[in-house]
């Protein structure tokens, strides 16, 4: 395609993405759709200039005040992650000069709002928690995630996958800490090897495959994923119980559990039973009451740990947001509780930098069911679970991850046991 085509779509594409009334991610799916003719690298550019913008929103959008021309198009010329000769290619001498210019300019020199490109609502917070860290963190924000896979331990080893892999050119390491993890080397393109067909692996986060081993689900167990959704966590507890006992899929969302069940056909498992239930305290959850081993309650959240991937979610979101997920959370803990039998296991977690969706929750469950349930401190559960050098991932009693230190996506975790 022409550069100025090209450069043209792009802001179409950014024009839309700002809107910020759906996720980003399905915008540019939808956009993609619309404009099947795009090859790859002319999708990365448009996909990764919108992108680039989301990170760094209150940065661009101040050096643009200074142009001249639709705002939009003023925002991707300064985020532009396509080739530069395209972007020569598609500019006039005017905006090349004002380009120019911008570029001198010391991005030190700049307001902190410009420098962290966070709204105040969120930068408060994350500041009072990290303190020295909050820098580190911010940076660590608007890098790219690395890809990290899940091997299906009931159909193939870490080493036989790292070996397939690296047979079809591929590298990747074992994850640091989860022993069932590889993270790859780069970007590929995975839905068509045989090791993903075959279900020998799944693509999976680090952080989130932690949430999975400090449930520690056992052969033969019952077992509750009770907010499933399309199943990342589902998989991994079915294989950890080689495919034996029971695995209930919960989740309020019938299309999300649709999704899962591609997945569950290439994993090869059989002990797992989606269920849609309208609430959390559906009939079905009352019939199950204190008959369950291990309940993993992977909460809807504001979803901020994920801004590596959702930097949308970071203008998306609000302090009411957060209020209002604060109160399912806790309701949706208060009720997955009742599953247990005594001595089971009771896991909440979420993907929130907010101690207000994470620690301010466990604390409040953990103040009103004294009686019934005993923290278990999350060094001890990922011990058990043969975690490798566990220490650096816990803060507390609980489960604590970031991305600038565990290069996972924020993750959080607090466990219970039922006395
Ligand atoms: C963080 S996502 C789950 C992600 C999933 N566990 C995974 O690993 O892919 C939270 C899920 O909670 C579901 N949810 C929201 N309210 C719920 C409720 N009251 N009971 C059960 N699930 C609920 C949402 O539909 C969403 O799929």
């Amino acid at each position: 395609m022409h550069p100025k085509a090209l450069v043209d779509l792009s802001t179409e594409l950014l024009r839309a993405v700002l809107k910020l009334d759906q996720p980003a991610d399905g915008v540019v799916s939808a956009f993609f759709r619309q404009h099947r003719a795009l090859g790859s690298r002319e999708r990365h550019a448009l996909a990764e200039t919108a992108y680039t913008v989301l990170r760094q929103r209150l940065l661009f959008q101040n050096l643009a005040q200074s142009g001249t021309g639709p705002l939009e198009r003023r925002l991707v010329l300064l985020a532009w992650q396509g080739t530069p000769n395209y972007l020569l290619a598609a500019t006039e001498a005017h905006e090349q000069a004002w380009l120019d210019k911008i570029r001198q300019i010391d991005p030190a020199t700049l307001p902190e709002k410009q420098r962290h490109n966070l709204p105040d609502w969120l930068a408060a917070p994350l500041k009072d928690t990290m303190g020295d860290d909050f820098w580190p963190l911010v940076q660590a924000l608007n890098e790219a995630a690395p890809l990290d896979l899940r091997v299906n331990v009931l159909k193939a080893k870490r080493d036989e996958v790292r070996q397939a892999l690296a047979d079809a050119g591929l590298a990747a390491e074992p994850t640091p800490h989860s022993p069932w993890g590889l993270r790859l080397h780069g970007k590929p393109a995975l839905h068509k090897l045989d090791v993903f067909t075959r279900g020998l692996v799944e693509v999976q986060d680090e952080g989130s495959q932690l949430l999975a081993l400090i449930t520690d689900a056992k052969r033969g167990e019952m077992v509750v994923d009770f907010c499933a959704g399309a199943g990342g966590k589902t998989l991994a507890l079915g294989a950890a119980m080689r495919n034996t006992g029971r695995l209930y899929a919960f989740d309020v969302s019938g299309h999300r559990l649709d999704a899962l069940k591609p997945r569950l056909a290439r994993s090869g498992l059989s002990n797992v039973h989606p269920a849609q239930i309208a609430h959390e305290r559906d009939d079905r959850i009352k019939r199950l009451a204190g008959k369950i081993d291990r309940v993993l309650v992977d909460a809807p959240c504001s979803g901020l740990g994920t801004l590596r991937r959702n930097p949308d979610l970071k203008w998306r979101q609000s302090p009411k947001a957060v209020e209002e997920l604060q109160a399912k959370q806790t309701a949706i803990l208060a009720s997955a509780a009742r599953l247990l039998k005594p001595g089971g296991r009771l896991v909440y977690a979420t993907c929130s930098l907010l101690a207000a969706e994470n620690e301010a929750v466990a604390e409040a469950f953990t103040a009103a069911n004294a009686a019934q349930f005993e923290v278990l401190p999350a060094l001890q559960a990922l011990e058990a679970a043969r975690v490798e050098a566990p220490a650096p991932l816990v803060a507390g009693p609980y489960l604590r991850l970031w991305p600038h230190r565990h290069q996972t996506d924020g993750f959080f975790a607090a466990a219970w046991q039922k006395r």
